[in-house]
């Protein structure tokens, strides 16, 4: 397959499934063509696809080209015009022919759309095309101004305050009272809001690049998406109660969040982490935060391998357990803004308008509707591969469960513990309340009186919180466990409530995330510290037997 049909396909799937470019490209191993080469190509025609779908369409190359189908005519008709090298085939291959015959059609069509668009040169319409791609555009498709996802900047008070950087980072912006506002800013407004629900959260709108701010490089501000900084947040913990672990750390936000939590208090954090190279950057990100008198970072370790009984570990009482997941509630940076507009197979040629036929395979079907992936920065997961079947989903998602239950059952195994959170940025209840469910029914959840934290016990921020879990979802995991109607002594409905979840995208501002806590009353050393219980020396073995593993989806550190 060619590079041009290999990047069809990407562009397609894209369009039809709202799925990343980022994952498609790189979730994918077995592409003929280099993957940075189809990833350069896809987005740019992305880009640049709303103006070259018009091209195509109005050129009538469609009605005339029976090699060309309309996503190859897109890309084409990209490299002939925007790529600096043109067309990436031989003068006399097929493809390159049947776009480069029509080539004096299509550029009167892309003077003409560049008119319409009323930008004097093409270098003026690039630009354009560029700053839309960066910032989005103003409207929707249907021109009804467009949400704009903030960027949410945790202020890091281990090395400075809230108050310190309004007055210093942001003195050129304007406080919003509403988050509505900055959702709703116009390109060249400078705003901030300070959150409602974390402390020392702001949420940022301007044509400033935060990445660029002295108080960025110098670890005083962090960029964490606000569902992201729900976890540390929920589980709370308390000074001089005990230690806290991160049990799956890298790049670190979270580590860092609870170190600042826990600031002056005497507790410390040991951060896990598991993949070579994110340990370091783990190690980094503690560094440059101010965090390394309060974390010790555990670098290669695998969560599971640590032993709740070892002494390090008896002054454990709360776990933070972030593990690896699908990442579909997440959005790349890559690709923020992109929208994938493709041309329709249905345009005829002008001068042959009567002889109207399908090409290459590809169904006629009626003008796709544009797929906006408006996304900002995440580093901790990167977005969801593209699965090319439900039977595949449903196989990795079963994957993925297994270890998270896994783990979480690890960490309920830690003698004393009284508090977990538990999280994904999945929007699958697979990974999400089933996994809740499973964890509160097992053996070592009963055994040792671990309870889902209800609503009416979560810290303030996150009792206030309106999107909750799914009571159908629950009741579901509830049944397929045939523990009847009721976990802890608790309907569906309430566990459900217990849980927190977040939209991706929309006027909350958030990514798809979601997060529970567990909470074991008393919480007094429940077991003997000389032996790990059994679940801990299964899950161990089940790791050593390299099964039921997940390490698919975590590389992501751009
Ligand atoms: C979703 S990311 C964590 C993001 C992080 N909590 C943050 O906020 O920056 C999951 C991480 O867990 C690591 N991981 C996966 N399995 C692990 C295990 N068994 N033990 C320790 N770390 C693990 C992955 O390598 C990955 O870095």
């Amino acid at each position: 397959m060619s590079l041009y049909h290999e990047a069809a396909d990407i562009l397609e799937k894209a369009q039809k499934n709202g799925g990343s470019l980022k994952s498609i490209v790189f979730g994918k191993k077995t592409w003929k063509t280099d993957a940075k080469t189809l990833f350069a190509l896809t987005s740019e025609a992305a880009k640049w696809s709303e103006v070259l779908s018009e091209v195509v369409e109005r050129s009538g190359v469609l009605g005339v080209e029976k090699t060309l189908t309309p996503t190859l005519a897109l890309l084409l008709t990209h490299d002939l015009f925007l790529s600096k090298k043109g067309v990436a085939l031989p003068a006399s291959h097929g493809l390159n022919t049947s776009i480069s015959r029509h080539k004096v059609r299509l550029s009167a069509e892309l003077t003409k759309a560049r008119l319409r668009r009323e930008f004097a040169t093409l270098d003026a319409l690039r630009a354009h095309v560029n700053s839309e791609a960066a910032n989005g555009p103003a409207t929707d498709s249907d021109s009804k101004p467009r949400i704009r996802h903030p960027r949410w900047i945790r202020i890091n008070t281990l090395r400075t305050s809230l108050d310190n950087e309004l007055a210093s980072t942001f003195t050129d912006y304007t406080k919003a009272l509403s988050l509505k506002e900055i959702t709703h800013a116009t390109r060249d407004q400078r705003i901030y809001h300070i959150d409602e629900h974390i402390p020392n959260l702001i949420a940022v709108v301007g044509p400033d690049e935060p990445t660029t701010f002295n108080s960025y490089k110098q670890g005083k501000l962090i960029l964490q998406e606000k569902a992201s900084c729900f976890p540390a947040y929920l589980l709370d913990p308390m000074p001089d109660e005990g230690d806290v672990i991160d049990a799956c750390a890298a790049p670190g936000n979270k580590t860092t969040h609870l170190a600042s939590l826990l600031a002056d208090s005497g507790s410390k954090v040991t951060a896990c982490e598991k993949d070579p190279e994110r340990s370091k950057t783990l190690e980094k990100m503690v560094k440059l935060a101010g965090a390394g008198d309060i974390v010790t970072v555990k670098q290669k370790q695998n969560f599971l391998k640590l032993d709740p009984a070892a002494k390090e570990c008896r002054s454990v009482t709360s776990l933070l357990l972030d593990p690896s997941c699908s990442g579909s509630g997440i959005f790349g940076r890559d690709e923020a803004m992109v929208t994938v507009r493709l041309p329709s197979a249905t345009v005829e040629a002008p001068a042959s308008k009567s002889k109207k036929r399908k090409r290459g395979g590809q169904k006629t079907q009626p003008a796709p509707e544009p797929i906006e992936q408006a996304g900002d920065a995440i580093t901790e997961e990167t977005p969801e591969q593209e699965d090319d079947d439900d039977a595949k989903l449903k196989a990795r998602l079963d994957n993925l469960s297994t270890f998270q239950l896994k783990l979480l059952q690890h960490a309920m195994s830690f003698p004393a513990a009284k508090r977990i959170t538990y999280s994904t940025c999945s929007i699958h209840a697979e990974e999400n309340e089933n996994v809740v469910v499973k964890a509160l029914l097992s053996d070592i959840a009963t055994s040792q009186g671990w309870r889902i934290m209800k609503r009416s016990d979560q810290v303030d921020g996150m009792s206030r919180w309106h999107k909750r879990g799914s009571a159908d979802a629950v009741r579901t995991a509830m049944v397929a466990s045939a523990s009847g109607h009721a976990v802890n002594g608790l309907d569906a409905g309430q566990v459900g409530d217990a849980c927190i979840r977040c939209e991706k995208g929309g006027e909350d501002g958030t990514m798809g995330f979601f997060v529970a806590g567990f909470v074991r009353e008393g919480g007094d050393i429940a077991m003997e510290l000389n032996g790990a219980p059994d679940e801990a020396s299964d899950a161990d073995k089940a790791d050593d037997d390299g099964e039921d593993e997940w390490n698919g989806f975590s590389e992501d550190e751009a």
